[in-house]
């Protein structure tokens, strides 16, 4: 996710030259060197100098992250934090007091600078503050800002999301190939489909109980499709399964 944003940042014109990379795995600082002309650095101490600090490590390995970086941030610095399930209040306990964190909830698609972002603000960070993560993550996609209560929530839609689609994107293709498609095709076909599917939702602004109203002749085949569907308990299943990563993003985030 560390990557996917910085890609963003330099597609969208910041100065390799501004930006240096704390990562520990061997070997990645030259991939990374070489990818983005950006300064690679293994040690944690590097942020002394920085404005902005981004952390992008898995949520357990925040507080001990927070903790090696705490003694050598400038207090003036923003804190930004892409980490899944870790409260502002749990990073700003491990800060200086005053320090401004703003809590990210990114999404995948920012690859293709078509990613979605929510954004919380923390207890002490200012609307310049949050105005600046704001612009970061539009780097690579769209960004709202929300209260942190909701964060849990954009976690279970638009955060593990793109899963969920993926996962709709394998079955169809499944059901090309077992109709006899080659797989390559149906993945054409359907990859397209999706593609054209999101744009038309966001093109025309039509709700999309319309647009699928649309596609539905009466007594024709996709009607037909659609029952099974409905049989199959496939729109409740959508729900529970957005509602189980609810769950979990508050079971991560202690909640
Ligand atoms: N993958 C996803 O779709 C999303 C991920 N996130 C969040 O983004 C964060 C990163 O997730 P991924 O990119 O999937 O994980 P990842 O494991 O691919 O990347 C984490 C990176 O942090 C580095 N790292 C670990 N400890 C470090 C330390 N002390 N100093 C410097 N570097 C260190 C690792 O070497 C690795 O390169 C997580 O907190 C996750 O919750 C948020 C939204 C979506
Ligand atoms: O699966 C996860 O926990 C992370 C958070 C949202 C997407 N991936």
């Amino acid at each position: 996710m560390g990557q996917t944003l910085l890609g963003g940042l330099l597609r969208a014109g910041r100065d390799p030259g501004s930006v240096t990379v704390v990562d520990r795995r061997s070997g990645r600082g030259e991939e990374l060197r070489r990818r983005f002309g950006v300064t690679v650095v293994d040690d944690p101490t590097a942020v002394h100098d920085a404005t902005t600090v981004v952390l992008a490590v898995k949520p357990q390995d925040l507080a001990g992250l927070l903790d090696s970086l705490a003694p050598h941030l400038d207090p003036e610095a923003l804190v930004v934090s892409l980490a899944a399930g870790v409260t502002t209040a749990a990073i700003e306990s491990r800060l200086a007091p005053g320090t401004a964190v703003v809590r990210v909830m990114p999404n995948t698609p920012s690859l293709v600078d078509e990613g979605m972002a929510a954004l919380a603000a923390g207890s002490a960070c200012s609307d310049e503050n949050l105005a600046l993560a704001e612009e970061l993550m539009r780097s690579c996609g769209h960004a709202v800002v929300l209260a942190e209560k909701h964060l849990d929530a954009v976690t279970a839609l638009s955060g593990s999301g793109p899963a969920y689609l993926f996962y709709v994107v394998e079955a169809m293709v499944e059901a090309g190939v077992l109709l006899g498609l080659p797989r390559a095709t149906a993945t054409e076909l359907v990859v397209q489909t999706l593609v054209g599917a999101g744009a038309m939702l966001r093109e025309t602004g039509q709700h999309p109980t319309v647009l699928r109203e649309q596609v539905t002749s009466p007594a024709g085949t996709t009607a037909a499709a659609l029952r099974r569907l409905d049989d199959a308990g496939v729109r409740a299943a959508f729900v529970s399964a957005v509602e189980a990563a609810h769950a979990r993003s508050r079971e991560l985030s202690g909640g």
